[in-house]
């Protein structure tokens, strides 16, 4: 089922046209991670997705144009996780949490904050002030406000994550993005994210869309996208693509393939 659907969509930023003429379709229970270098326009893309940059093209959540949705029944519908969330307030994480939840029902409220508190590991530092976290720590919490935000609601739902797990070590990153897919598949959530680490894209991306110079220039499952000529063109990166038993790829760059650039000496050497 098709939960959003972008076609011709165009976004600006600061006056200046970033993302370009891209059709999207995100379906419910499957995760689609955006690829592609350095400014490329994923965030931008995202914070157009998200209501916060202007748009142009058409885009429908649910069927209807996004413009037809009211802010409140979107907050329910609609989770978005920015790059950079910074908490500066001596909020602990349960507060912060809770901010995710738009009201109602208490019960329901204090069920799903268990809830994503277990999933993400964060049980233990539930009283904790968000300033005293690490990167790591509050990156996990900022997920679970997003994932408390939607998880109970009825209807199309969709998750829109920058970089979520950029701050992760390996276990939590494992962990954060097997609880995304778990809760795609088994709520119909379908999911957009954005991901640097190409092997934590090979192994849980549906589909990959890959945007260059704000263009989308590839999409389909890994296996047909992530190629090492995509990935020379696209990054300039030299690297293998090997299949795993396990059932998706790892990245593995070429070695010898490194070029950099020699370091002139800029200080007068002490005499
Ligand atoms: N506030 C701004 N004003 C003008 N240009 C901006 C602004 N923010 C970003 N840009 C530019 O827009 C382009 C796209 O940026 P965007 O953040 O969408 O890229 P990205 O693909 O998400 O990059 P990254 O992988 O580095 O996060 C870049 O060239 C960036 O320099």
């Amino acid at each position: 089922m098709t939960v959003l659907q972008a076609r011709q969509l165009s976004v600006a930023l600061a006056g200046k046209t970033v993302v370009e003429d891209l059709d999207l379709t995100l379906s419910a229970g499957e995760i689609t991670v955006l690829l592609g270098p350095n400014g490329a326009g994923k965030s931008t893309l995202l914070g157009g997705l998200a209501g916060e940059l202007p748009i142009t093209g058409e885009l429908n959540f649910g069927g209807r144009p996004m413009t037809a949705w009211a802010p409140g029944a979107l907050a329910r519908q609609r989770g978005v996780m920015p790059q950079r969330v910074e908490v500066n307030f001596p909020l602990t994480v349960e507060e912060v949490v809770r901010l995710g939840r738009t009201g109602g029902d208490r019960r329901a409220d204090e069920a799903i904050l268990a809830e994503v508190l277990s999933a993400l590991s964060l049980e233990g530092l539930r009283y904790r002030k968000m300033p005293t976290l690490s990167g790591g720590e509050q990156q996990r919490v900022q997920l679970a406000r997003v994932l408390a935000q939607i998880l109970d609601s009825q209807g199309p739902r969709l998750l829109l994550l920058d970089e979520c797990t950029s701050a992760l070590d390996p276990a939590h990153q494992q962990l954060a993005l097997g609880l995304v897919r778990t809760l795609a598949r088994t709520q119909g959530i379908a999911v957009l994210a954005i991901v640097h680490d190409l092997n934590l894209a090979a192994q849980f991306a549906d589909r990959l869309v890959v945007l260059k110079a704000g263009r989308c220039v590839a999409s389909g499952p890994a296996e047909e996208v992530l190629t090492p000529s995509m990935l020379a063109s696209v990054y300039g990166y030299q690297a293998r693509v090997e299949r795993l038993a396990e059932g998706y790829s790892v990245i593995v760059p070429v070695a010898g393939a490194v070029q950099t650039a020699p370091v002139k000496p800029t200080c007068r050497q002490a005499s």
